[in-house]
């Protein structure tokens, strides 16, 4: 677990983040959002002391990060940025390879992580291990990013903007591997972004920053339904809302008995999903499927909307 402790940081006068506190339980992803300026840069990097905190403290499973040598930290904490920061003279192979071979891997158990990790990410490893970042379009060196952050089996991945420089769709496909990849590893995540879609999409926790402060901590529903107050219910967007709850709630919870016409849905899916697949096919209800893919109901626009608000 990661307790962020009363953390401020001040320039001169002026207060940049301002005493806060949160945890993030393991093997779960924590957004922070904000505007600009709010300090959700200057947040992150006092995690991995890049930035030296005024006042509080970051405990890492109890351990104060103070207590920890800096290039260990660093070692413990991947961390990734917009724009990825990829060594440029170095083969993909070469940067994935970087912080194992600070820790003294052996050469036979580094080649094995990265040909994993190419593998994780779906990079073949015989056509990429040896390429340039240049010779990359920008999803795949934003994969290398991350892989290269993951490599040492971080206890913590920070990743500041991390999809700020990819395009809708391939932003929205690299948000799905992300998450397929933390629930696989189980790894623990803080993100910063500006983007209020990504947050909802990726955090287990939102962490609303505004003007050094934050001003909520909580899950996407809570958020949702409880604003704590005008900022977070403007940030949030009102006119979103509804799309956004159907987001959170999964086809499982509309489930209706019956059967429809059509290619099922699965009920892990959200309803969000649900909607945009029976609108796209004129349908008014689809078949649902269970992991195994029996069909175990269907799903109803009617239904859908019928069900009102599908949180507490
Ligand atoms: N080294 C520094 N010296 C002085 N002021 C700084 C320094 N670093 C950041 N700041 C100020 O701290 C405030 C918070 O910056 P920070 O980068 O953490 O915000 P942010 O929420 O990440 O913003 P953005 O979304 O625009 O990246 C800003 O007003 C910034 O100008």
């Amino acid at each position: 677990m990661i307790e962020i402790d009363h953390l401020t940081k001040r320039y001169g006068a002026t207060t940049v983040v301002d005493d806060v506190s949160f945890q993030v339980e393991e093997g779960t992803i924590t957004v922070v959002v904000g505007t600009s300026g709010a300090g959700k840069s200057t947040l992150l990097r006092m995690i991995n002391r890049l930035v030296e905190p005024t006042a509080g403290r970051v405990l890492i499973d109890g351990e104060d990060t103070r207590s920890i040598p800096e290039d260990e930290l660093r070692h413990r904490i991947g961390y990734v940025i917009q724009g990825y920061g990829l060594f440029p003279h170095r083969t993909v192979a070469a940067n994935i390879a970087t912080v194992p071979r600070l820790l003294g891997w052996d050469r036979k158990k580094i080649a094995q992580r990265v040909e994993e990790l190419l593998d994780l990410f779906q990079l073949d490893p015989a056509e990429f291990a040896q390429k340039f970042p240049h010779e990359l379009s920008g999803g795949q060196q934003q994969r290398v990013g991350v892989a290269r952050a993951l490599a040492a089996r971080p206890a913590l991945l920070l990743m500041d903007e991390p999809f700020g420089a990819l395009d809708a769709v391939i932003r929205s496909k690299a948000q799905d591997d992300l998450l397929a990849i933390q629930r696989r590893l189980g790894t623990t995540i803080v993100l910063v972004t500006h983007d209020m879609n990504e947050a909802f999409h990726l955090g287990d926790r939102i962490a609303v920053m505004d003007q050094a402060r934050l001003l909520q901590h909580a899950t996407p529903a809570e958020l949702l339904m409880h604003p704590a107050d005008e900022f977070v219910e403007r940030l949030v967007g009102t006119a979103e809302r509804p799309f956004r709850l159907l987001t959170l709630t999964k086809v499982q919870d509309a489930l209706e008995p019956g059967s429809a016409e059509g290619e099922p849905i699965t009920a892990s899916e959200s309803l969000h999903d649900a909607l945009s697949r029976l609108m796209w096919s004129g349908r008014k209800a689809l078949p649902v499927a269970d992991a195994s893919g029996a069909i175990i109901g269907k799903v109803s626009v009617g239904g859908i909307l019928g069900h009102g608000r599908p949180l507490p």
